[in-house]
């Protein structure tokens, strides 16, 4: 069996152009464009990248950007302020703090400041509140963009032994609410957990979010299952000096035992900043008292 190779950057792109044509519709009705504001603080360098390509990416979308850097030295309450800044400012409809934060920060303060309504990355308490409990709400990019490509290969994905291995906030945790969502079965596999390959055998669907480059084997897969590979970890090339970007799962072992799998790069990673745009264009709509229909992207 060879896998099928799943096109999120395709996805992506596809989406992207959805949001761009509906970002110009809502400025006709609305008399104003979608703004995203994106808070970075300190100098991660690869903070840096994706802040940057968000910024390309929501004015490319018809949107308008506004990118907030903040010295590496700024205090909790001098990014508190700033959040407080443009929860209040009408011309901003979604707000996202890059993460990680400095260690002095607290994320979890910084991230409960932000007004629920403009969170379009979904990590606010009320939001994941109301992920948790199938209530409206913003759903974190990555495992929505998951989601999306899963609801793509398979169609209905209810009754299906799921396993998402990895329990953070941004990206576990949420996933697994989805596909419990979807009605399927879902195991979270993490650190302590015992004979991972064989839960992984039984799974349909396996989403990995480990961050440990090839940690899951292709001989650990269900033949046919679906993978979809969170991990972005970049690791020294075959040259000397360079490095390239691998995922959580053993790609070459799993192309031949899975019915399907995403690639890294090219997978999961640009579905990222595509649904961020959809959830500021439908931020956009719900502040404006603009009409966005349910299936409209
Ligand atoms: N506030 C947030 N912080 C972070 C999030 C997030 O969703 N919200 N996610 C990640 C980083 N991230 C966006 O911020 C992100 C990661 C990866 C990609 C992407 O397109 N990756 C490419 C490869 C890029 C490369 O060459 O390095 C791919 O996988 O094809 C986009 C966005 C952490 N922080």
């Amino acid at each position: 069996m060879t896998a099928e190779i799943i096109d999120g950057k395709a996805f992506a792109l596809d989406l992207r152009e959805r949001v761009a044509a509906l970002s110009a519709d809502f400025a006709a009705k609305a008399g104003r464009q979608p703004g995203l504001a994106v808070v970075l603080v300190g100098d991660d360098p690869a903070s840096q990248v994706y802040v940057r390509a968000k910024g390309k990416a929501t004015l490319a979308a018809g949107m308008l950007s506004f990118e907030h850097r903040l010295p590496a030295s700024a205090s909790e309450d001098e990014v508190r302020a700033l959040v407080e800044q443009l929860n209040a400012d009408a011309a901003v409809d979604g707000i996202l703090v890059q993460l990680p934060l400095p260690d002095h920060i607290d994320e979890h303060a910084v991230i409960t400041a932000i007004d629920a309504g403009k969170d379009v990355d979904g990590f606010t308490p009320e939001n994941v509140g109301r992920l948790a409990s199938g209530l409206d709400g913003f759903v974190p990019c990555t495992p929505l963009g998951c989601l999306m490509l899963l609801k793509d290969r398979i169609g209905d994905l209810a009754g299906l032994d799921a396993i998402v291995i990895g329990r953070s906030n941004i990206v576990g945790k949420p996933m697994a609410a989805l596909l419990l969502g979807a009605s399927c079965t879902v195991t979270i596999a993490h650190s302590k957990t015992r004979d991972l390959p064989a839960k992984v055998r039984a799974a349909d669907i396996v989403v990995a979010a480990v961050g440990r480059p090839g940690m899951i084997k292709g001989d650990w897969l269900k033949p046919g299952a679906t993978v979809i590979d969170v991990g972005i970890n970049r690791i020294a090339g075959d040259e000397p000096g360079t490095t390239r970007l691998v995922g959580d799962v053993d790609f070459a072992g799993a192309m031949a035992h899975a019915g399907a799998i995403t690639p890294v790069p090219g997978g999961v990673g640009p579905m990222t900043i595509a649904v961020l745009l959809r959830n500021t264009l439908v931020a956009a709509h719900r502040r404006a008292g603009v009409a966005l229909a349910r299936d409209a992207i």
